[in-house]
């Protein structure tokens, strides 16, 4: 039976989303599709009558813009909102900044495909000389985390995003939800995907087959233990989101950039 709701929401789409580029730890906002799509999700999840009792986000401007603008879609925008690292987007580590269709006519398909869906393979680790290096390690939010900041990561797998993540899951969301609060968590496609995975028991071939679109609020209902009853649901026009989902699986299709 059916006892708690929990919504994930991948953040609405990024500027570097429209760029086709590796965006991960840099701080972009929202594009103005972007601010559109997190409007439309709060518009949605009013109508069908949903309510919040606790947001948590990542410590990415994206997913804490996201969280805003559904809240304040909703008339919400008292609802508490709690911020963690353990949240933040997939460490993409030198891939960052990168164009994933150029990516793709370097290296190949199938090698993007594995660094952006595989379940084990870290992609190429981030140092000093990356154009973004400072930009990330040298940000104030980074001295705020419950690591020091030396052992950040400096690239990611999905195991190690969920390695991460579980213990800030079970130690801070999961109690919020078994007091019967409905949460809602406004993150990243793989902390998400990451997320999916423990809570659906998705094995580690079968997670390379998931894709969330931007903006797409996914409703998960569980029972008593946490786990699903039934299978997750993508909310709203079901033929958009598939177009939106293909739309995100092409991305790591090769071309040159425009
Ligand atoms: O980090 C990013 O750029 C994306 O939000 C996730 O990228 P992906 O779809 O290539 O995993």
């Amino acid at each position: 039976m059916s006892k708690y709701k929990l919504f994930l929401l991948r953040h609405g789409e990024g500027a570097w989303n429209k760029e086709n580029r590796f965006c991960s730890w840099v701080d972009q906002k929202l594009s103005e599709d972007g601010v559109k799509e997190a409007q439309d999700c709060g518009k949605l999840l009013k109508e069908q009558g949903y309510k919040f009792d606790l947001v948590f986000t990542s410590i990415l401007s994206r997913s804490i813009q996201t969280a805003w603008l559904v809240l304040e879609a909703m008339g919400q925008e008292w609802v508490p909102v709690v911020k963690s690292w353990r949240l933040n987007e997939r460490h993409y580590g030198a891939l960052i900044g990168l164009n994933r269709a150029e990516m793709a006519l370097q290296h190949g398909e199938e090698k993007v495909k594995l660094w952006r869906r595989s379940y084990d393979i870290t992609p190429p680790l981030i140092d000093e000389s990356h154009p973004y290096y400072l930009e990330i390690y040298n940000d104030r939010r980074y001295t705020t985390c419950d690591v020091p900041k030396e052992n950040l990561p400096r690239a990611e797998s999905l195991k190690e995003v969920l390695d991460r993540l579980l213990p800030y899951w079970n130690s801070t969301v999961v109690p919020e939800i078994q007091k019967g609060k409905t949460v809602l968590i406004s993150a990243h496609g793989n902390s998400c995907r990451a997320l999916l995975k423990h809570l659906e028991g998705i094995s580690d071939e079968e997670i390379a087959k998931v894709t969330l679109p931007t903006g797409i609020p996914v409703l998960l209902e569980l029972d008593g233990n946490l786990k699903p009853v039934k299978p997750r649901q993508l909310l709203g026009d079901q033929a958009k989101i598939q177009a939106a989902i293909k739309k995100v699986e092409d991305q790591g299709k090769a071309k040159q950039a425009t």
